[in-house]
């Protein structure tokens, strides 16, 4: 299976492939493969990386001081679409496999990652997540907004994209993100009782 080569965004951290399209982990069955892959083609463009940049917490009062966020590298306006949620898979050149955990868009437990995000969940029970640990783009930079700002200024919503492909897209709230906001959103609870 071919792994990206992309090079990262500034500040983009050594030892994380970066890459802006999915790879399917072993646990993903044809049937969900299928399901995510093929769907009822949008219209919706997706967002642009250059809409964001990745910078190091700089403020001792953010609960994730001395992290990285993401912030806003333009104004953004109200529901506009910033970009989407991705993750990757296979090891990067130099890491001992037996470390290696997959990155990717998975059906298994992924407990031990903070970098884990639901796309969808059937019926069935089963649960497809983007694991965006060890390679994924600028949206694994995105902070949760409990204790930076009163409320998130960004949401996480699925769509189908032109191609019929199930992407989880990071779009502005109700209201305009200036110039160097952070981009926050909510994890939602079960995230931080999973996490203690
Ligand atoms: C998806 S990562 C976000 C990017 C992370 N700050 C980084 O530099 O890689 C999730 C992790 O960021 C930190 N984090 C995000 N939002 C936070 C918040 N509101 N309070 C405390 N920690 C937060 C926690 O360590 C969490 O496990």
């Amino acid at each position: 299976m071919a792994r990206s080569s992309a090079v990262g965004p500034p500040h983009w951290p050594e030892g994380v492939q970066y890459s802006q399209r999915y790879i399917f982990h072993s646990s993903v069955t044809a049937t969900t493969k299928n399901f995510i892959e093929k769907g009822p083609k949008s219209t919706k463009n997706r967002g642009s990386s250059r809409m964001t940049v990745i910078r190091r917490v700089s403020e001792p009062s953010h609960p994730a001081f001395g992290q990285f966020g993401l912030f806003a590298a333009k104004k953004i306006s109200a529901k506009e679409h910033i970009l989407d949620y991705i993750g990757d898979s296979e090891p990067i050149a130099g890491m001992n496999s037996t470390d290696f955990v997959p990155g990717e868009v998975h059906t298994d437990e992924r407990i031990e990652s903070n970098y884990d995000l639901s796309l969808h969940r059937f019926e069935s029970g089963e649960s497809v997540g983007i694991d965006a640990g060890r390679m994924g783009n600028e949206g694994r930079f995105i902070n949760d907004f409990r204790g930076v700002r009163a409320k998130p200024n960004s949401v996480f919503t699925d769509y189908r994209d032109s191609g019929g492909q199930l992407r989880m897209g990071v779009y502005a709230g109700g209201e305009d993100i200036r110039k160097g906001d952070e981009i926050l959103v909510s994890y939602g609870k079960g995230f931080w009782k999973a996490t203690g």
